[in-house]
């Protein structure tokens, strides 16, 4: 056959193939302008191989404080994710056969996004299939396996080996850095269980993240690849925003970090449909901020957008990892960043040294039809300002502390994502089994507890159901998870939420 027949056949089986999925697809929908609504759509990633290839002397450049047992974050924690996420968002899936999913012949198929009897949810969507399936298309196999081959250093030799590997394999070694021998050919990507990090949804928009860590920048190349290729983002290609880098700061010298423009997503809160929220943080510049607050105004996509600016530092490194949503009324959070400074009569100390500027939280407040900004005195004042004018409540605003607010529990349990949660529901939220004084004060803040292990075996048997729950945090495994520094909130990225 001619060369030019077998490029015409190759493009006629590619229209074929990308029409096939579109047509599928036709009425995915991408729309989140509330922290708590109802989830209906997320993307996940499940703990890869890579997790389990993360060495000591490492574990701190790839962020992760320790290393992890695979099997137990797969079998004794994440996987109890999955199956709640399911009975939530996509009941068919499981409801009748946990006991199969569960049992020791199974294999743990349901959770292997590699594996034929996988759930393939069209609402738990596993990152690693969707980008499985965008290199199917020749060009983009090219193109990717180019682009990581690029940024990770790879020989032509490599490049071109890659390019011949068949697209599901593919998408395995592009995440965990190895080959199907076990031989490591670039590093993990350990950090992509948190999938908040990559991309937000704002509205209808996608807003794409600017890592500051070089760990998490093979992530952000293949999210790019996935939202603007995969067929199921195919309407909302024109709706993806990316945070260009300054002119200026190509003729800056040096590398300071402040001067480079960066975001994460953990920096970034639909907190209603008109209002984002940014942190500045140890991720998320202020020139980050700057570029992704024109987008947002130029774009039409909001007209708020409030700035919090948090210390810089290792333990507070996304504005996620101090605060999150529970209801229109209740928000968790650190005491220690509130920024308020009325809340009681202050030490002496306090008039006696100058502040250090990077340990003081700053709010302000910037609106598209207002000139200048205004600014807030604490996050309490911020967060009650959403919950009555923005979201309506009536009720008194509540705050429920990390740690119950005391000292060194407060610190110790932020560490470990007490104030990361994620709401599945308006009401119901899920957390680490770790946090016991944060626990404390959700008790005593009027709700209910109860561990995901009794949640499943009662939405199994109908004792529970995810209508009627109400007002509950959901405690998850945690001992190995929490080692990789990030909770539920960071392990998700909402694409579709019911309106409140
Ligand atoms: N939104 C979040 O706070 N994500 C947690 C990210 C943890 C990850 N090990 C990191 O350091 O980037």
């Amino acid at each position: 056959m001619s060369e030019y027949y077998i490029l015409k056949k190759y493009w006629i089986a590619l229209l074929h193939h990308k029409l096939c999925m579109t047509e599928n697809n036709e009425n995915f929908k991408v729309k989140v302008s509330t922290e708590i609504g109802r989830l209906r759509k997320l993307l996940i990633h499940s703990p890869d191989s890579g997790l389990g290839k993360v060495v000591p002397s490492k574990a701190q450049d790839w962020l992760f404080e320790d290393i992890v047992h695979l099997d137990t974050i797969r079998k004794d924690e994440y996987d109890y994710y999955v199956k709640l996420l399911m009975y939530f968002l996509d009941p068919a899936k499981i409801k009748g056969k946990l006991a199969e999913i569960d049992s020791d012949t199974s294999g743990r198929k349901f959770f292997k996004p590699d594996h034929p009897g996988f759930h393939g949810s069209l609402a738990v969507i596993e990152i690693q299939n969707l980008l499985s399936d965008i290199l199917k298309d020749p060009i983009i196999r090219k193109k990717l396996a180019a682009s990581v081959c690029a940024i990770e250093g790879c020989t032509y030799k490599l490049q071109l080996q890659l390019i011949e590997t068949e697209p599901a394999e593919l998408a395995k070694i592009f995440i965990s850095g190895s080959m199907a021998d076990d031989l490591m050919i670039f590093a993990p990507i350990p950090n992509l269980i948190f999938t908040r990090d990559v991309g937000i949804t704002i509205n209808s928009h996608i807003l794409l993240n600017k890592p500051a860590k070089k760990a998490r920048s093979r992530e952000t190349l293949l999210m790019r690849y996935i939202f603007f290729n995969h067929p199921l983002f195919a309407a909302y290609t024109g709706n993806i925003l990316e945070i260009p880098d300054a002119a200026q700061h190509f003729l800056r010298p040096g590398e300071e970090d402040e001067h480079r423009t960066t975001l994460e997503g953990g920096d970034v809160m639909m907190v209603s449909d008109n209002h984002v929220l940014i942190g500045c943080s140890e991720r998320t510049s202020a020139y980050g901020a700057n570029e992704a607050i024109k987008l947002l105004f130029d774009n039409n996509v909001v007209n708020k957008v409030t700035v919090v600016k948090i210390p810089n530092k290792r333990d507070f490194m996304h504005i996620d990892t101090v605060f999150t949503q529970v209801k229109r009324n209740v928000w968790t959070l650190l005491r220690s960043i509130s920024g308020n400074q009325t809340s009681g009569p202050a030490e002496p100390i306090y008039y006696l040294i100058e502040p250090d500027h990077k340990d003081v939280t700053e709010i302000i407040q910037f609106s598209k039809n207002r000139e200048k900004p205004v600014s807030f005195d604490s996050i309490e004042a911020l967060l009650n300002d959403i919950s009555k004018n923005e979201l309506g409540s009536a009720e008194e605003t509540q705050f429920i502390y990390s740690g119950n607010g005391a000292f060194p529990y407060d610190a110790r349990e932020q560490w470990t994502d007490s104030c990361n949660l994620l709401a599945i529901k308006e009401g119901v939220v899920l957390g680490y089994d770790r946090n016991d004084k944060t626990i404390e004060a959700f008790k005593s803040n009027g709700f209910n507890v109860v561990h995901v292990k009794d949640l499943i075996q009662d939405l199994e048997s109908g004792k529970a159901s995810a209508e009627e729950i109400t007002d509950t945090l959901i405690l998850m495994p945690s001992a190995e998870l929490s080692r990789a520094r990030g909770g539920f909130h960071c392990m998700s990225l909402p694409l579709l939420r019911d309106e409140l």
